[in-house]
């Protein structure tokens, strides 16, 4: 569950009152969520979510965070604007945490996404990758392959005990990655985690994106590479590729890629399962049972590589004329 910090009712009115919200009317802790505490408000003027971050969220990086989703907003994105206070600040205190308030998105998060859903997430993908062009701050990826080699080596010692033969697997890749990583593709602000629980539909309609605590600079091909990961594999860890077809489809409708970030993808692909394998198996080796952070299964990521691994050409993802490209390693 994600409200790790209690905020008293008094507390919360009196916060609320250097921000042009209205007046308290309810308030409620929101479940769902693992980085930080987060609740529904009911003001007199409308819904709002109210964010206290808690410690996994560097403070240096909210001003890039908060500075985005206003920047998107303004430029057509749903999703949440951040509100400003009386007194021009954003970010507050409440609780003895960094708190904002951001605008409330109507929609629901979907467990099983249709074809359908997958193209409206390519389309909305490639939106935000425009969009954030011209943003004027920069953060660079904390979770590209350096980040990735610090969570391994504080991991590898015990990655056999999760899946035997996992240590030497992920040597091997990290050979191949810190070798033959795509360089010089077009890269700028990438959302970095739109996972099926970051994106809001109503109907068949995408509704909204949240959760912007891992956008960063980086290859636009690697966020694609994410949700081809997130959105287009089956519980039984096989690729959908009507699914996949229609999130490329849907990206490339907006955003065409290039000859080379479609020979890329391969490699690509591997690699953003291997980035949300390695934060899974550090959270299952490092953190203790029944404490603030949901563990999630990083085995399924394991799958994911491996399915990588085999793929030859980008067409494979679903992806219509692609020249063939062999991967090395
Ligand atoms: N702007 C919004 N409008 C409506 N609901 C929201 C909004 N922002 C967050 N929520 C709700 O709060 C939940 C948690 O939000 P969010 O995913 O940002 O939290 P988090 O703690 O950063 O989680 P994680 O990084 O693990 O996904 C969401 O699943 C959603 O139900
Ligand atoms: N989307 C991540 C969790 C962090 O947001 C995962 O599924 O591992």
């Amino acid at each position: 569950m994600a409200v790790y910090t209690d905020v008293a009712e008094g507390e919360l009115a009196a916060f609320l009152k250097q921000y042009p919200v209205g007046d308290l009317l309810s308030y409620k802790g929101i479940a769902e969520g693992t980085e930080n505490s987060n609740f529904l408000l009911h003001t007199s003027s409308g819904s709002y979510i109210l964010t206290l971050y808690e410690k996994r969220v560097d403070k240096a990086d909210l001003p890039f965070f908060l500075g985005l989703m206003g920047h998107l907003a303004n430029k057509g994105v749903s999703c949440p604007l951040p509100v400003t206070a009386h007194d021009g600040s954003v970010i507050g205190t409440l609780a003895g945490r960094p708190a904002v308030i951001i605008t409330f998105l109507e929609g629901l998060s979907l467990r099983r996404p249709t074809a359908t859903h997958c193209a409206e997430v390519g389309k909305a993908l490639a939106a935000l990758h425009l969009a954030g062009a011209d943003f004027p701050m920069t953060r660079p990826n904390a979770l590209a392959i350096d980040g990735w080699r610090k969570l391994w080596n504080a991991a590898r010692d015990r990655a056999d005990e999760v899946e035997p033969g996992l240590a030497a697997e992920v040597d091997a890749d990290f050979a191949d990655f810190e070798r033959n990583w795509p360089k010089g593709l077009p890269a700028g602000i990438i959302h970095a985690d739109l996972f099926p629980d970051n994106v809001f539909f109503l109907g068949e309609k995408l509704s909204g994106l949240i959760d912007f605590y891992f956008a960063c600079d980086d290859l636009y091909a690697y966020d694609v590479a994410t949700c081809l990961n997130a959105w287009c594999f089956e519980k039984d860890f096989s690729f959908n590729l009507t699914k996949g077809k229609a999130l490329l489809a849907g990206y490339q409708s907006v955003r065409p890629l290039s000859e080379e970030e479609k020979a890329a993808l391969p490699m690509l692909s591997r690699g953003s399962a291997l980035r949300f394998m390695l934060t899974r198996l550090y959270d299952w080796l490092t953190v203790p049972d029944g404490g603030l952070v949901m563990k999630r299964d990083p085995t399924e990521y394991i799958r994911r590589m491996r399915f990588h691994r085999a793929i030859k050409s980008a067409s494979e993802y679903g992806l219509a004329d692609v020249g063939h490209h062999e991967q090395t390693g």
